[in-house]
């Protein structure tokens, strides 16, 4: 990427429920959710923050371990106050920006495999675009990960259930191009799989993974979820560097890990 004017930067506010309600489709046990749930957030913090053209990431959670986690990465904690689901948090979370006016971008907490080149890649394409904003559909299809606009008040939130025709509707245009880790959202178990079968997960989850050996014992209790240890060597190398991408984040560089899956 070329130089990166401090005007075409990005605040992006990161989402994320409080834990004891997070990733309620993920069927593991709560603890193993929990922790799943932080390790999904600090790796995707963690690659926005690498991102070029992103200023500021903001964590908009009402949970203090949360908060206190985005600001171990480098983060802002903006404390979430709205009752009322994920559309009625974001417009009250970008309102309360300190940045009012400039580049605004949503992004679901739940990418563990996001590499900081894919928001890159989407960001330029609104920065290039007539629209003015843009939106990023989830790999399966309807579902929203992403949300950007050049000016903040015209980022109006619609997730929910095939959110991403509703956006594109109200004037986002979608974003091309793979952009594979921006669209692997991880829902379910099922995603968790498709997932780790397409791409290397971020150190901490990748670490967590292995450390909770999620897949052998999701393998043993549930056989429907026919999950071996997909990509074993992808997930131990995660541990010390991408195989693929010599600027992927080195575990040591991540300030959590093991820590926040104890019990
Ligand atoms: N701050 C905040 N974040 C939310 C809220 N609802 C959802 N989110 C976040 O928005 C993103 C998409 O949320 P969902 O897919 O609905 O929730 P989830 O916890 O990932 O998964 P489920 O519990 O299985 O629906 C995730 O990053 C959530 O943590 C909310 O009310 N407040
Ligand atoms: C919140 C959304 O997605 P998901 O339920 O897949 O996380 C959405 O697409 O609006």
């Amino acid at each position: 990427m070329s130089t990166v004017k401090a005007t075409q930067r990005f605040v992006t506010l990161i989402p994320a429920k409080g834990l004891t309600g997070a990733k309620r489709r993920l069927e593991v046990d709560p603890k193993q959710r929990r922790a799943l749930a932080m390790c999904f957030l600090a790796d995707a913090v963690a690659a926005a923050s690498r991102a070029q053209l992103v200023k500021e990431v903001v964590v908009l959670t009402p949970d203090p371990s949360l908060g206190g986690l985005a600001g171990s990465l480098g983060a802002t904690w903006l404390p979430d106050q709205a009752v009322g689901g994920l559309n009625a948090a974001v417009r009250d979370g970008v309102r309360r920006l300190r940045h009012p006016v400039g580049h605004v971008a949503v992004m679901v907490a739940d990418l563990p495999a996001l590499d900081a080149s894919e928001l890159d890649t989407a960001l330029g394409q609104l920065l290039d675009s007539d629209s003015g904003r843009l939106c990023v559909e989830d790999r399966s299809g309807g579902g929203t990960t992403l949300l950007a606009a050049r000016e903040a008040r015209a980022l109006v939130p619609q997730f929910g259930e095939d959110s991403a025709a509703r956006h594109h509707e109200a004037g986002f245009s979608l974003a091309t191009g793979a952009l594979l880790g921006l669209r692997l959202d991880v829902d379910t178990l099922d995603d968790l799989r498709r997932a780790a079968a397409l791409r290397s997960f971020g150190p901490v989850t990748a670490r967590a993974l292995s450390d909770l050996r999620l897949f052998e014992r999701v393998n043993r209790v549930d056989g429907r979820h026919s999950i071996s240890f997909p990509r074993r060597g992808s997930i131990l190398a995660a541990r010390g560097r991408h195989p693929s991408d010599d600027a992927h984040v080195r575990s040591e560089e991540v300030p959590v890990g093991a820590d926040y899956l104890r019990p």
